[in-house]
């Protein structure tokens, strides 16, 4: 399904966070935002998830307009928000519950996504027998076992050491491919977000506005091996490039580019 956001604003008092947002996302098109802390990421995500609504402009899901929450659309954020009192199993059923489906269907959903994750040893376990990274699949597998249209990511690596950081980038590809969900993901991390993204969507500072639109001209099918070729650190460097000069504009300095 198509993701549209028209002439998207957002104000808090007298700050202007987001201004003049327009972006598409066609279906199964994986996004990346990234900008300065502040740039106002988060609540672009808390805006398309139904959580925040904008002062100005519309949010549409296959035309649709989108007025709150809702299963289509799915939210994980960087501390993952697992039930601590719910093995892994029930955690991933628990959006199952709500969507009212049968036992039978229940258990085969969990199935699927604890195979995908590779969770099925940890069926069982509570998350705090977990790592930081398993929870992290925990959380997104609750997620995509509604198998929304779209899913909304907040720097869901963000907490993460890099090794796992980067285990889990390859593990998103990987369900990304296979499930064909549209996803728009929120990172600080420029390389995150190249290696992730089909587009990086550069946000501008104070107020937020998409600076730029980047589009990554890398295989479809990346290993991590692609962070060493020259296009991918060309695009690295140019999207670097954009979020300090739409940054700095903001600290008033002039910028280098
Ligand atoms: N509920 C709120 N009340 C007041 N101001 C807010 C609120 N939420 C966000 N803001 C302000 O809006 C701006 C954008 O915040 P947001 O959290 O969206 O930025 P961000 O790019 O996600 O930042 P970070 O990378 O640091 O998480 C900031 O100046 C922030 O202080």
């Amino acid at each position: 399904m198509k993701l549209t956001l028209t002439d998207v604003g957002r104000t808090f008092g007298p700050k202007v966070a987001l201004e003049g947002v327009s972006l598409t996302a066609d279906a199964g098109q994986f996004l990346c935002v990234v900008g300065a802390s502040g740039s106002g990421k988060s609540t672009l995500l808390s805006i398309v998830a139904g959580l925040v609504p904008p002062t100005t402009g519309t949010v549409t899901l296959a035309g649709a307009p989108v007025t709150g929450p809702g299963p289509e659309r799915g939210l994980v954020c960087q501390s993952g928000a697992v039930y601590p009192w719910r093995t892994v199993e029930r955690n991933i059923a628990f959006g199952l519950e709500l969507l009212g489906l049968s036992r039978a269907e229940r258990k085969a959903r969990v199935d699927w996504y604890l195979a995908e994750t590779g969770l099925e040893l940890f069926r069982h376990a509570l998350p705090k027998q977990l790592s930081g990274g398993q929870r992290q699949r925990v959380a997104i597998a609750r997620a995509l076992a509604c198998e929304p249209e779209v899913l909304l990511l907040d720097e869901p690596f963000g907490a993460l050491d890099v090794q796992t950081k980067e285990d889990m980038q390859v593990f998103l590809r990987d369900v990304w491919r296979d499930t064909g969900t549209t996803v728009l993901m929120v990172t600080h991390d420029v390389e995150e977000a190249v290696f992730l993204g089909q587009r990086v969507i550069v946000l501008s500072s104070d107020p937020g506005r998409v600076a730029a639109d980047v589009l990554v001209d890398l295989p479809a099918d990346r290993d991590l091996t692609v962070k060493r070729t020259t296009e991918f650190l060309r695009t690295r460097a140019e999207v670097e490039d954009l979020v300090r000069t739409y940054h700095r504009r903001h600290a008033g300095t002039t910028p280098s580019r």
